[in-house]
């Protein structure tokens, strides 16, 4: 099956500063992507490149479909009602579920004369996340939807865009800084840091292939690629791409995502990508 969103040697540059750098990844059809990364790793960058709002500076950029954004700031006009939200949305897609998109709206109970400026931070997410699947995307792609949603808000626009995901093949990429929100959601992870890629795969293959190690000061990581250590006391900690090192001192476990994820981002010069091999590679 070819993929949904397909980057190779992707590179933007703003003046004089390299946003991305050489990045390259693919993410199937009908995957929920986890795009992950510190501040100012190029994750907006990358989405912005997606959807077609930034052109790149080098590499290409391909999406199977039609592609929707939610950005992460203001992603609707706020003197509008919401009913002209929905209004503008049908004049600005060729094809429009305006019908799915008022049933989740009066679900959620969100007047449609109701402005935009007058809607919690909350219901704001739940209108741009309808306007954006009204559009009936295959390619769905969400900076921050959650930031500023309190928990219950959190998973009522989760649950949405699940749900929407279940229903047909649709892709989703989704930014947060809050790991633990794409734990249960997301099933393929991108890392990015500093404008480069570190990590993009399936995210059971990817928690099955590591392991974290606790062993005393002094155990060899002979055997092992190290991702990163640290230390606490006489004990180390490390986490490690495939095979296990040969000093019987280290005990091994599967990492969760969140130990995944700050292996990495700990770790600026590892990465796990395929057809990579060597230590940190
Ligand atoms: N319009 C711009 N002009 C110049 N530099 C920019 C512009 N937009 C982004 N950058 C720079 O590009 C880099 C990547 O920024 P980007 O917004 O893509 O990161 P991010 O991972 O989304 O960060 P955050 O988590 O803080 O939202 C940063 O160094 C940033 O300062």
């Amino acid at each position: 099956m070819s993929p949904a969103l397909e980057v190779t040697g992707l590179g933007v540059r703003y003046r004089r500063t390299w946003a991305l750098r050489d990045c390259s990844l693919s993410v199937p059809a009908g995957r929920v992507a986890a795009l992950v990364g510190p501040n100012g790793a190029g994750k907006t960058t990358l989405m912005h490149v997606a959807v077609g709002l930034l052109r790149p500076s080098r590499g290409t950029v391909r999406v199977a479909g039609a592609a929707a954004f939610v950005a992460q700031d203001k992603p609707l006009y706020e003197s509008f009602t919401v009913a002209e939200m929905l209004a503008f949305g049908r004049r600005m897609n060729t094809r429009w579920d305006g019908a799915a998109a008022a049933v989740r709206l009066a679900g959620l109970g969100i007047p449609p004369e109701r402005k935009v400026s007058a809607l919690s931070g909350g219901q704001q997410a739940q209108v741009a996340v309808t306007l954006a699947l009204a559009s009936r995307p295959d390619l769905l792609v969400l900076d921050e939807p959650l930031a500023n949603l309190d928990p219950l808000a959190r998973h009522d626009v989760i649950r949405v865009i699940m749900a929407e995901v279940a229903d047909r093949e649709l892709t989703v990429l989704l930014s947060s800084h809050v790991v633990s929100d794409l734990e249960e959601t997301c099933d393929w992870l991108i890392v990015l840091n500093g404008g480069g890629l570190q990590v993009s795969g399936d995210v059971e293959e990817l928690l099955d292939g590591h392991h974290v190690l606790t062993g005393p000061d002094g155990a060899s990581a002979a055997g092992a690629r190290v991702v990163g250590a640290s230390r606490t006391g006489r004990q180390v900690s490390m986490l490690v791409r495939g095979a296990l090192p040969l000093d019987p001192r280290w005990q091994a476990r599967r990492p969760g995502l969140e130990e995944l994820v700050m292996g990495y981002l700990r770790s600026p010069g590892s990465s796990a990508l395929p057809g990579l091999t060597g230590v940190g590679a």
